[in-house]
């Protein structure tokens, strides 16, 4: 058997194209431009790419894109007080800080200085436990993607077994809370669980996302189970460009599993969809509009 490949950047443009749409009405109905403002601390490469391409697909939708990029060595005040002017601006509906952070900075304060309603990466305490309680919250854009990736594949995923490899708070515990509300059987496991191996290999659904280069092996899987990869690791190449890997040994997995999503084109192109996604949820919220259908 060879494994349906699961097009994250087909559906991430679908999606993307959705948005763009609601946002025309919101304009038009309601004179609502909603707006995203980014702050990226320092000059991390790979930050640097993503946070250009939330600028670009932002100004695609026909939103509004704020970027604040800030030297390595901001103080925890100055960025504090970014904040602050964000939460009361009224053209800004949604706030991201791009994480990892320097060191030298604190970011559970900083998160939890985002004004919750503005709060577009879903990682404000006040969000992350109203997902835990099952009430409407943002959540974080990875975990969605996900979601929304599986669906595609199972337009209802209830009573089905899932296993969430991570228990990051960008990712792995908000995917367990997302999949709980689909009304999936959850099992979340990381590097230190006992026997992984047969743990992953009782799950319909796998999710990959503990950051270590193919990890999940091909015959871990139970065959036609749906993979959904999260991990984006660089691996240096001798003399060449480094490779990019999930989580999962793709090629292995291939043979076995029913769908999966490849790295790069997967979850990661859903990220930044999601965020418009959000973007938008959150504009509309704080105009006191209903929920948008994208
Ligand atoms: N505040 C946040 N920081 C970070 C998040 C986040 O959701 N919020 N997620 C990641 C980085 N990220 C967005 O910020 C992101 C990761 C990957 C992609 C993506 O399109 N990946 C491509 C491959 C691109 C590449 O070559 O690296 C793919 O998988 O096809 C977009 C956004 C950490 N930080």
């Amino acid at each position: 058997m060879t494994a349906r490949i699961i097009d994250g950047k087909a559906i991430a443009a679908e999606l993307r194209t959705r948005v763009a749409d609601e946002v025309a009405r919101v304009k038009r109905d309601h004179e609502l431009t909603p707006g995203l403002a980014v702050v990226l601390v320092g000059n991390d490469p790979a930050s640097e790419v993503y946070v250009r391409s939330k600028h670009t697909q932002t100004q695609a939708a026909g939103m509004a894109s704020f970027e604040h990029k800030l030297p390595a060595d901001v103080s925890q005040d100055d960025l504090l007080a970014l904040i602050a002017r964000l939460n009361r601006d009224p053209l800004v509906h949604g706030i991201l800080v791009q994480l990892p952070l320097p060191k030298s900075l604190h970011t559970e304060t900083i998160i939890n200085a985002i004004d919750p309603a503005k709060d577009v990466d879903g990682l404000h305490p006040n969000n992350a436990g109203r997902l835990a309680g099952g009430l409407a919250a943002l959540s974080p854009c990875t975990p969605l993607g996900c979601i929304i990736l599986t669906k595609s594949v199972h337009p209802s995923i209830e009573g089905m077994n899932a296993i969430v490899v991570g228990r990051s708070n960008l990712v792995g515990r908000p995917l367990v809370q997302l999949l709980l509300n689909e009304n999936a059987t959850v099992t979340i496991a990381h590097s230190r669980s006992r026997d992984l191996p047969k743990l992953v290999a009782q799950a319909d659904l796998v999710y990959a996302a503990v950051g270590r280069p193919e990890m999940v092996r091909g015959d871990w899987l139970k065959p036609g189970a749906t993979v959904i990869d999260v991990g984006i690791n660089r691996i240096p190449v001798p003399g060449g460009k480094p490779k990019l890997v999930g989580d999962v040994a793709f090629q292995e997995a291939l043979n076995v599993a029913g769908a999966i999503t490849p790295v790069p084109g997967g979850v990661g192109q859903m990220t930044v969809a999601c965020l418009l996604v959000n973007t938008l949820r959150a504009a509309c919220a704080i105009q006191g509009l209903p929920a948008p259908a994208a």
